[in-house]
């Protein structure tokens, strides 16, 4: 089946210029919902990342009669017990700034070091078709919190992100590398393979 037109509902630049980058080969349009002039109203109160992408996809599948894809994602700390994890974009209020969140994770992470400061993102795809069905996929990439901000590239928590295999923040890969290596490369590689097998 040829895919020629989806929406991909999510009010985040940073993600969407990633899954645009990610997703391009499929050949069909793909549409934020900016461009879609659809605004998303579903609150996310799903208690996994694949519940809340869901979630998003499906309302706006409803509302639109379109395919709709949807991206849930977050940080997940170790040494926090996972936290913030599906809270991540409402960690100390949806209005605080990345730079006090950055902060914030940095000195709740005092007198730590090396493994103890392990992390890792996550990503679940989600997409909802039209007759109801439903796909799924997650993607991981480990990492450790970092002692200060780095990096211009990426967004949200990029910046505190640091991969000790590469020896640099996630926040200093340029779009192309980060794609490579991240959560959410890997998801929208899985669900571009199942979409491409349908
Ligand atoms: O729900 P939508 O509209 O898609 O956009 P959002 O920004 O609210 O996205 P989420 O609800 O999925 O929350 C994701 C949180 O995790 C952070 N995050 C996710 N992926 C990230 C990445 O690749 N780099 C840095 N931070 C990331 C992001 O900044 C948010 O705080
Ligand atoms: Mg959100």
């Amino acid at each position: 089946m040829k895919i020629e037109k989806m929406i991909f509902a999510t009010g985040n630049e940073g993600k969407m210029r990633e899954v645009r980058m990610i997703l391009g080969d499929l050949g069909a349009e793909i549409l934020s919902l900016k461009e879609a002039g659809i605004q998303a109203e579903a609150e996310e109160n799903g208690t996994t990342f694949e519940e809340n992408a869901v979630i998003k996809a499906k309302e706006i599948m409803e509302k639109t009669g379109a395919l709709v894809l949807a991206d849930d994602s977050g940080l997940e700390v170790d040494a926090l017990n996972g936290e913030p994890g599906i809270y991540s974009a409402r960690y100390m209020g949806h209005e605080t700034s990345y730079h006090i969140k950055n902060k914030n994770l940095i000195e709740r992470l005092e007198g730590k070091t090396g493994e103890e400061r392990s992390a890792r993102f996550v990503c679940a795809i989600a997409a909802c078709f039209p007759d109801g069905r439903v796909l799924t996929t997650r993607g991981t990439m480990e990492g450790q919190i970092g002692y200060e901000e780095k990096g211009e590239n990426g967004f949200g928590y990029d910046p505190i992100f640091y991969l000790p295999e590469y020896q640099c923040y996630s926040g200093e890969l340029p779009l192309e590398e980060k794609n490579k290596l991240s959560h959410r490369g890997k998801a929208l590689r899985l669900m571009k393979e199942q979409l491409e097998a349908l």
